[in-house]
């Protein structure tokens, strides 16, 4: 059996528990998810300073995994905040569920559609697309308009927004799926799939299976080159727990 370490990087308890729940709904038997957000840092992120931020708490969460022996690190947010110097903390697998829903789409169909939370965060997405290689496969990006932790304020407001544009990205983009943009979506995609008859993709859950994956092919991540470990040099203040 495997531990998987399923970092929400955002300080939200609500949101760590949605993004723990839809986790263990696909882990494998006998798996365990070990949920975890920084003690410190942003309630949501929304914005290349939020992301900023929760890059140190996930990197002292990677750090902590690494320590404690987990089979794979899950950065559940959908900005992927920190990824690249997450897996150079890491011995094992690092996935963030933006790259992992936009690996499984294109094992789908041929274009996605990304529905996401705040406009001014759709710039972030734009981004990764281009870093993953994925900007072709992506014919529309789309977002509810409401801050992160709408998703998490019971009114279901945000989730009826989120199914919304589901919907008129399948009619309007040419899409043959839908990736959700967002860890606090991870609990809508299989209702929407069954809906709205297109793949509609969760970051978390895909995620969790890439791990999984990977571990049973005997793959970590390289330490070869720019993922080596850190050089080592002494880090202080509020940086010394990072030190190798
Ligand atoms: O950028 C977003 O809308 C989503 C992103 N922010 C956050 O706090 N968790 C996330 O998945």
């Amino acid at each position: 059996p495997l531990i998987l370490q399923v970092i929400n990087p955002n300080t939200s308890e609500a949101m760590t528990a949605t993004i723990a729940a839809a986790a263990r709904v696909v882990a494998a038997p006998g798996n365990e998810i070990l949920a975890v957000c920084p003690q410190e840092g942003a309630p949501s992120i929304e914005g290349h300073f939020d992301e900023a931020i929760a890059t140190l708490g996930v990197l002292e969460q990677v750090r902590l995994g690494r320590e404690t022996g987990v089979d794979g690190h899950i950065i559940a947010c959908f900005g992927d905040p920190g990824l690249l110097a997450a897996r150079e903390l890491a011995t094992a697998p690092v996935i963030g569920i933006a790259e992992a829903a936009m690996h499984l789409a294109t094992l789908v169909a041929t274009r996605f559609s990304v529905v996401t939370t705040l406009p001014r965060t759709l710039v972030i997405a734009r981004h990764l697309l281009h870093q993953y290689g994925f900007e072709r496969h992506c014919a529309g990006l789309h977002a509810i308009d409401l801050p992160v932790l709408a998703l998490e304020d019971g009114s279901g407001l945000a989730q009826q927004r989120v199914r919304e544009l589901c919907i008129a990205a399948r009619d309007q983009d040419g899409s043959g799926a839908v990736v959700l943009g967002c860890g606090g979506m991870a609990d809508l995609a299989r209702t929407l799939t069954d809906e709205l008859g297109i793949p509609v993709i969760d970051g978390v859950s895909a995620a969790v299976k890439m791990v999984e994956a990977l571990a049973a092919l005997g793959l970590r991540t390289s330490k070869q080159g720019d993922l080596a470990y850190p050089l080592a040099k002494p880090l202080s203040g509020r940086f010394l727990g990072l030190n190798q």
